[in-house]
């Protein structure tokens, strides 16, 4: 009998394969005397060699379809495992204690770490702590004779199963052989799920039971087109999902050939459709699918990937290079957003009781200007090299805009003065997602040139409701009246002033969502890569005018997201 499953829908796409559970495996054991030291030290040097072997191996492959930068952390971690006074002491500890080869790998492993932790001032010496953590769980789990997980190793066609994926796990998955991902916690925003869209891998979030219901190597059907899970599915289960699995490639292959049109509507109407990235690694799908701008640049990403700040220069080469790959587009860059579920390791932020209303993006931008103005600087000079905007992320009042916005005016001048050249025709604007912005959108409207909705963040701060926490998860609702308000007060306002209006939450690429976002006469839509089509397609088909009608209703008579997505799924043929 197979076994059914619910979890959010994260990433389109569906896939039946064996299951590979991504759990660590239990690592105890009983510190033991020991009569033979000569046979625990050969036992703990089986264990280092086979340890060497798997990451050899486990190298070769990151290398092959990661690239020789995530295959350097592996070549680490063998260095470890052939230094000689680590492994020296912990021979010497087996043979002065007596103790058993897991007892004495432990205590000479925490010692390690405890030292090159203390190593405040050298950030290199105190990564390797990590690199020790990591050796240790894999020479252990040799000693203990259970498999740890090895996602680099995954060399068929899986469905990884996880009790939470960080977004460097998500980094290290292997396209070609994982075919989607599940896991116990989690919701559509967290920025696992946005990873997962834009490396098009299938994923349902927020299941709940998924590593203790699924055992590893089990068949599983995941379909990240409605968040339904199939353990043990039946033939019929088998055939009906690879039914629909063809059917949403024929819908991408439809799709594709809307590559290199304009965003229109059929009464003619024209919008900019956009793509949202994390590094300008993610410009080669934002061109494959056809981007008319680049809506959101995720710059915290280019701080999270890097062991220190990064440069002036590094940044300058970054955003210079998304600027040239988008020739005569818009590309809207967000200062740092730095807090909530985004560290830095080199910048530790004060403990928070609730890090997602705390000390972070634009109030750490304003505060450390060393940080904040070093940014700008980058981003100023490499505007000569494309049709750059800069927005502010999580701003809450006029006066943070206001001081944002002369700290880069400052920059701009004195660059300017010493001979460097920047571009006249540089934007600044705000995202809105506080809702204290959104209310007050009209006042912002005069001062700034665009306005970027915000809505994972939005609809967060607006229902009170954490955007990862899949306890909560229902309370995700994009098209309740209330957030439709707060949208259409910010749109009008930005009109009111001649201003132009995008939306680069998730909501901006979600199809019931789009219809409403036409009717309130949203200019620019900024999404997941893999998203454009789609929604390219669907505005193709629908008319402004209809969808004007449809918004109002929807804002003034609906009383609930479920009541307003109903209607809209009925008027625009969805159901
Ligand atoms: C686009 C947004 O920003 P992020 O997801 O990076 O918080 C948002 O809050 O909607
Ligand atoms: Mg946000």
């Amino acid at each position: 009998m197979s076994k059914h499953l619910k979890g959010i829908a994260a990433s389109d796409g569906i896939a039946v394969a064996p299951a590979y559970l991504l759990v660590e495996p239990d690592l105890s054991f009983d510190k033991k005397k020991i009569s033979d030291p000569d046979a625990e030290v050969s036992r703990l040097q089986d264990a280092l060699d086979k340890s060497t072997a798997e990451l050899k191996i486990i190298r070769d492959k990151a290398k092959e379809t990661l690239g020789a930068d995530e295959a350097q952390v592996f070549e680490a971690h063998m260095m470890i495992l052939a230094d000689p006074d680590f492994i020296g002491t912990i021979k010497s500890k087996i043979k002065d204690d007596q103790v058993n080869a897991e007892a004495a790998l432990s205590a000479v492993s925490d010692q390690f770490i405890k030292t090159f932790e203390a190593m405040t001032d050298n950030k290199y010496m105190q990564e390797r702590a990590a690199d020790v953590r990591d050796v240790t769980k894999r020479v252990l789990s040799h000693l203990l004779n259970v498999t740890l997980p090895n996602p680099a190793l995954i060399d068929h066609e899986v469905v990884v199963v996880a009790h939470d994926l960080a977004p460097s796990d998500t980094a290290q998955l292997n396209k070609k052989y994982v075919k989607a991902f599940v896991t116990d916690i989690g919701g559509r925003t967290a920025h696992s799920a946005i990873m997962a869209r834009s490396l098009e891998i299938p994923a349902i979030v927020g299941a709940e039971s998924v590593t203790t219901d699924i055992k590893d190597g089990q068949t599983v059907i995941a379909d990240g087109l409605t968040g339904d899970i199939v353990i043990d599915p039946s033939d019929d289960e088998v055939a009906k999902y690879h039914e629909a699995a063809d059917k949403f490639a024929a819908q991408k292959v439809e799709w594709e050939k809307l590559k290199s049109q304009p965003s229109v509507t059929s009464d003619g109407h024209h919008y900019t459709v956009g793509a949202n990235i994390g590094t300008p690694k993610d410009m080669a799908a934002v061109n494959a699918n056809g981007a008319e701008a680049v809506g959101l640049y995720r710059t915290e990403f280019l701080y999270m990937d890097s062991d220190e700040m990064p440069t002036e220069d590094a940044q300058f080469e970054a955003y210079k290079t998304v600027l040239q790959d988008m020739p005569n587009k818009p590309v809207v860059v967000r200062t740092m957003d730095i807090g909530g579920d985004k560290h830095l390791p080199y910048m530790p932020l004060p403990q928070e009781m609730n890090p997602f209303l705390g000390y972070r993006a634009i109030r750490i931008s304003l505060d450390r200007q060393d940080i904040f103005r070093t940014q700008l600087r980058a981003l100023l000079r490499a505007s000569a090299y494309g049709k750059l905007r800069i927005m502010f992320p999580m701003v809450a009042t006029l006066d943070e805009f206001r001081k944002a916005k002369k700290i880069f005016l400052e920059e701009k001048k004195k660059l300017e003065d010493a001979g460097t050249k920047v571009s006249e025709d540089i934007q600044t604007g705000i995202m809105i997602e506080i809702p204290a912005a959104a209310v007050l959108a009209d006042q912002f409207a005069k001062e700034v040139d665009f306005f970027s909705i915000g809505t994972n963040d939005l609809i967060q701060y607006s229902m009170a409701a954490d955007r990862g926490n899949e306890h909560v998860s229902y309370l995700y609702q994009p098209y309740n009246p209330s957030i439709l308000r707060l949208v259409k007060h910010t749109i009008e306002s930005a009109h009111k002033e001649g201003k132009w209006a995008g939306m680069c939450g998730e909501a901006a690429g979600d199809p019931i969502m789009v219809p409403l976002l036409l009717g309130m006469g949203l200019d620019e839509y900024s999404m997941s890569a893999t998203s454009i089509l789609k929604v390219r397609s669907l505005m193709k088909r629908l008319s402004t005018e209809d969808m004007k009608k449809l918004a109002d209703k929807a804002v003034n008579e609906m009383t609930s997201n479920e009541e307003v997505a109903e209607m809209v799924k009925k008027a625009t043929g969805q159901e």
